[in-house]
């Protein structure tokens, strides 16, 4: 935080801005300094903090919300869903979350990335580093989740998706983003200027929409802003978001000192604190520049004198558009929709527009592609179960003079086909031993598989007729003996074609042709196949010798 003591401001421009603390004279503007992630800023050692005794801790999690008709906040455990169970020991984190590692920290909150037990997707939590000291504390908390509730929607602000307090915790779950800017930056050092602009054009969209509602952010900067899967640029960090009227009233918390407007040590809160912001951020981003926290060079950014040898790396066009974000007078700043006017952002949104529009076809092509496709294979299982259908009542008709006995086949068929046994086996496919004609009608439910396969060695000792025992799967399937549904087919046994079938139902019947030689017998039997559910097997049909 800064020491903000009152200066004044001659003829708009500052007589002398405030330095919040001078630790060494530094003249000299450098590259910004890889930091270890804990050593990014010295931390006073953590007092323990006392609290308010009369203060209520309830150990139930409660879900936050300001989406009530009244905007006001609503704590309901019930709306954590029936997952949630608070008899148990287990927080509702615990309960609902795999914590898998700790991706990042400021000042208010530690935020973890997890998987969710409920969906199976991977979130980021942030969860509130301080308990709560008092209503009041607990109250700005929450403030944090009003202003992501409000702004979660917009593409280019981090999408927010429920909050809740526990044992004077914060927890709010939010959508997982690749890395920080500022992380971004350490990684590349040389951002291309055309990511450069696109990266501004994101920012001063977000921006547009907290400006347009009269809101401030007052905590721009490269760690608040988070790199998304879609390679776009998304604001966060709502901490400090506050009505302008509101910060006026001396209600507003200044952000980092190395990103924070000139007039904001005045006490001076405006949308132009947030453009001076986003200014700064830009130039630390464009020109790898470690922006100071305090000292003279921390003045000098603040009164128009630009670090020009850095500057120079970049075009006099982005050049220029940093240089009146940072201008130190906030009334001369331009607004964000000044900013958004400007020719190369006009037309990059109206790239992007293509683009969107580009895409939305594309998935509406795709969409409709995978409409016809499944309409189509519709119509087919419609022609298929028609076809069936006609099958099985043929058959039905066949049967009809003797429900047990089909009609005598032709003598050509009854010298081929003198006797005939079926065996449906299964261990072993089926070698084709028999020159025979055989009829089966199986008559099966929906899920019954009727393939075939030949040239596979066959295993003897099939004394036990119509025996069904385990099988082995099958290597490839007969066209012509391939069905799903009730049907009787006709199988003729020419050395090379033996019926086997994938059984996913327990029960069935068939028939087998198995007797005289003037006129074929048919046996319907029962079979109680249930253990050989979702098993392949295999049926052979003998010529009998006797
Ligand atoms: N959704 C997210 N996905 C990935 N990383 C995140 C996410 N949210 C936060 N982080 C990481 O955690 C860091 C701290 O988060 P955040 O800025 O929200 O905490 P904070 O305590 O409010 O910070 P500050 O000190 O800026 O007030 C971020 O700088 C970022 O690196
Ligand atoms: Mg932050």
């Amino acid at each position: 935080m800064i020491d903000s003591k009152v200066h004044t401001m001659e003829n708009g421009n500052l007589s002398r801005l405030p330095v919040p603390e001078i630790k060494e004279e530094i003249f000299q503007h450098t590259h910004k300094q890889v930091h270890r992630r804990d050593d990014v800023r010295l931390k006073p050692p953590k007092l323990k903090p006392r609290y308010d005794t009369n203060f209520n801790r309830d150990h139930t999690a409660h879900a936050i919300s300001f989406r009530g008709d009244d905007l006001e906040c609503v704590a309901d455990s019930s709306l954590l869903g029936s997952t949630y169970d608070c008899s148990l020991n287990e927080t509702y984190f615990e309960q609902c979350f795999t914590c898998l590692a700790k991706i990042g920290e400021g000042s208010f909150g530690e935020v973890f990335k997890v998987r969710s037990k409920e969906d199976g997707l991977l979130y980021a939590v942030k969860k509130s580093k301080q308990l709560f000291r008092s209503d009041l504390y607990r109250q700005e908390r929450l403030e944090e989740v009003r202003r992501y509730e409000q702004f979660s929607g917009h593409k280019n602000c981090l999408q927010f998706y429920r909050a809740w307090e526990q044992e004077d915790r914060l927890f709010m779950q939010m959508e997982l983003c690749r890395e920080s800017l500022d992380s971004y930056l350490q990684r590349k050092r040389n951002i291309p200027e055309e990511k450069i602009w696109s990266i501004l054009l994101d920012l001063l969209l977000a921006l547009k929409s907290l400006h347009d509602r009269n809101l401030l952010h007052l905590d721009i900067k490269l760690d608040n802003v988070l790199i998304g899967d879609d390679d776009s640029c998304k604001l966060a960090d709502f901490g400090l978001v506050i009505d302008v009227d509101r910060a006026n009233r001396h209600q507003a918390t200044e952000g980092d000192s190395r990103y924070v407007a000139p007039e904001i040590m005045q006490g001076n809160f405006s949308k132009a604190a947030d453009i001076f912001s986003l200014g700064i951020a830009m130039l630390e981003l464009s020109c790898y520049l470690e922006l100071p926290a305090n000292g003279p060079l921390w003045q000098q950014l603040r009164s128009a004198v630009f670090p020009e040898d850095f500057l120079k790396k970049i075009s006099e066009e982005l050049q220029n558009v940093i240089k009146d974000m940072m201008t130190p007078d906030p009334r001369q700043r331009p607004t964000v929709d000044h900013l958004l006017s400007n020719k190369r952002f006009v037309t990059m949104l109206q790239r992007r527009r293509h683009w969107e529009l580009v895409n939305k076809m594309k998935t509406a092509v795709r969409k409709s592609r995978r409409l016809a496709w499944s309409t189509l294979c519709n119509l087919k299982n419609v022609v298929f179960s028609f076809f069936a259908t006609i099958l099985s009542i043929f058959g039905k008709r066949e049967l009809s003079t003797d429900t047990s006995t089909y009609s005598a086949p032709t003598t050509v068929e009854k010298k081929r086909a003198p006797h005939l046994r079926s065996h449906l086996t299964s261990s072993t496919p089926t070698m084709n031993s028999s020159k025979a004609k055989a009829r089966i009608d199986l008559q099966f439910e929906d899920d019954l598989y009727f393939g075939q396969q030949h040239s596979t060695p066959y295993n003897n000792g099939l004394n036990d007729n119509d025996k069904i025992v385990n099988s082995t799967p099958l290597n490839h399937n007969h066209s012509s003996f391939r069905s799903r549904k009730d049907l009787t087919k006709t199988c003729f046994n020419d050395n090379s074609e033996v019926p086997s079938f994938l059984l996913n139902k327990s029960t069935f019947s068939y028939i087998d042709d198995g007797d005289s030689s003037s006129s074929l017998q048919c046996l319907r039997r029962p079979l109680d196949v249930s253990s050989m559910r979702g098993k392949k097997l295999f049926s052979k049909f003998d010529e009998d010798t006797d």
